[in-house]
């Protein structure tokens, strides 16, 4: 693009976003035919020392979906809800889709955002919490997609200047979705067992070690205590569990629960598993269970096989009622919520008050990871963050 073009580009960021003249939709990626299922789980699986076995059977898991995740799918209908809803309300800034793992991959992306002119990207992964999985390797991959760019001749001064939005864990766009799909699954469930039910508060295992030094370091744990994922995790399902009980006047026991395990076996990871809790809860006696996916952003493979393809399968094997309740996917209260948060630090990079909407004990989190925030195992460049190479 011509420096003229560039310019007037770079000069269009005004209006309540600015300083950010686009937002750019961080996700996973996932396979979109049988094709794609071999090459994707390389991608994501590349250095990271997942057993062969393991891959095989994840493999499976998408091949009996046809090959296909839905996760692209979801991300789309996300995209979709961002842009009429910032349409909506007069905010004119244009919405962008890059992967980790997948098409359109985020280097890609980044590549077509600069060609674009734009200078200053807000970025909303589909990622609610903090863990390296969830933030940090994505800062990593917006380094790598910079460094790039770097490498095809783009000047350091003219990269774009990339902020992740705050984990959105107990934005109220994000939870009130879920307390209604609770309800909604709780309505659902025979009317004998309802005020019995268990809610299994469910969402990824990450190794142990991992768990512990997720978040500032100030909040880092020992022992598989859990760190910052496993206390904003415990804080939403608090949230949930209590809302449901001022909505059915029923205090429902609950449990925060793990699931899609994945590495070495003798690596400890989070637990318990989700079909062990199944187990356990049909021997104390509970009358039934609903599954309540708080970790994750859309119902992508994760929910749809080892929580409605394993879990229900175990709990039709032990005769336990169960039910899954719905992620936020592209609810126009989270599309709603992704305008505030990118309102909201706009006006923080502008030096303004802000007022942060977030539920819960724990507050609004921090905007800039600090140093030492969901560390990797190795050193490597993470841009988004204090500890970020690019400005
Ligand atoms: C915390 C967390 C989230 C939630 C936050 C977020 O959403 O980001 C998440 C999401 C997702 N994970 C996904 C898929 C996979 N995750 C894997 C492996 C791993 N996940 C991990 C953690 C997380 N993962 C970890 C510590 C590993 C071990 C390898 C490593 O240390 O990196 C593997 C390898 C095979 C396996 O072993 O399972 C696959 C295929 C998909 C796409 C689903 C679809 O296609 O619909 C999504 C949204
Ligand atoms: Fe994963």
């Amino acid at each position: 693009m011509s420096d003229q073009l560039r310019a007037s580009a770079a000069g269009s960021a005004e209006g309540p976003a600015a300083p950010y003249d686009a937002l750019l939709l961080l996700s996973f990626g996932g396979p979109e035919g049988p094709d794609d299922v071999v090459p994707f789980l390389e991608n994501v699986t590349r250095g990271r020392g997942i057993p062969r076995e393991r891959l095989k059977e994840v493999g499976q898991h998408y091949f009996g979906f046809g090959g296909i995740s839905p996760i692209n799918g979801q991300n789309r209908e996300l995209l979709d809800a961002l842009r009429k809803d910032f349409a909506g309300h007069g905010l004119d800034l244009p919405v962008y889709w890059g992967n980790r793992n997948w098409a359109p991959y985020l280097n890609d992306v980044m590549r077509e955002m600069a060609a674009d002119g734009r200078r200053r990207i807000a970025v909303l992964a589909t990622s609610a919490y903090a863990s390296y999985s969830g933030c940090r390797q994505y800062r990593e991959n917006l380094a790598d997609a910079l460094a790039l760019l770097v490498e095809e001749g783009v000047a350091e001064a003219d990269l774009p200047e990339v902020d992740k939005l705050r984990h959105y864990f107990n934005h109220p766009g994000f939870v009130q979705p879920m307390i209604d799909g609770v309800l909604a699954s709780l309505a659902s469930l025979p009317e004998e067992v309802r005020a019995g039910a268990h809610l299994a508060f469910t969402t990824h295992s990450i190794p142990n070690a991992a768990a512990d030094t997720s978040g500032p370091v100030e909040e880092h744990t020992a022992g598989g205590e859990g760190g910052a994922y496993v206390k904003q995790h415990l804080d939403v399902a608090r949230l949930i569990a209590d809302a449901v009980r001022a909505e059915t006047g029923t205090e429902l026991p609950w449990e925060l629960v793990y699931q899609s395990r994945s590495g070495a076996p003798h690596i400890p990871w989070l637990e318990p598993d989700i079909c062990d809790h199944l187990e356990a809860l049909h021997t104390a006696g509970a009358p039934a269970v609903v599954m309540v996916p708080i970790g994750f952003v859309s119902d992508h493979m994760e929910v749809l096989y080892d929580l409605d393809t394993e879990a229900r399968a175990k709990a039709a094997e032990l005769g336990l009622p169960i039910a899954r309740s719905a992620t936020v996917g592209a609810d126009p209260r989270f599309a709603a919520a992704v305008r505030d948060l990118v309102l909201e630090r706009a006006a923080a990079e502008r030096g303004e008050a802000v007022e942060r909407c977030a539920l819960g004990l724990l507050g609004a989190s921090h905007d800039l990871c600090a140093v030492g925030c969901c560390p990797a195992r190795g050193p490597r460049p993470a841009a988004a963050g204090a500890d970020s190479p690019y400005a």
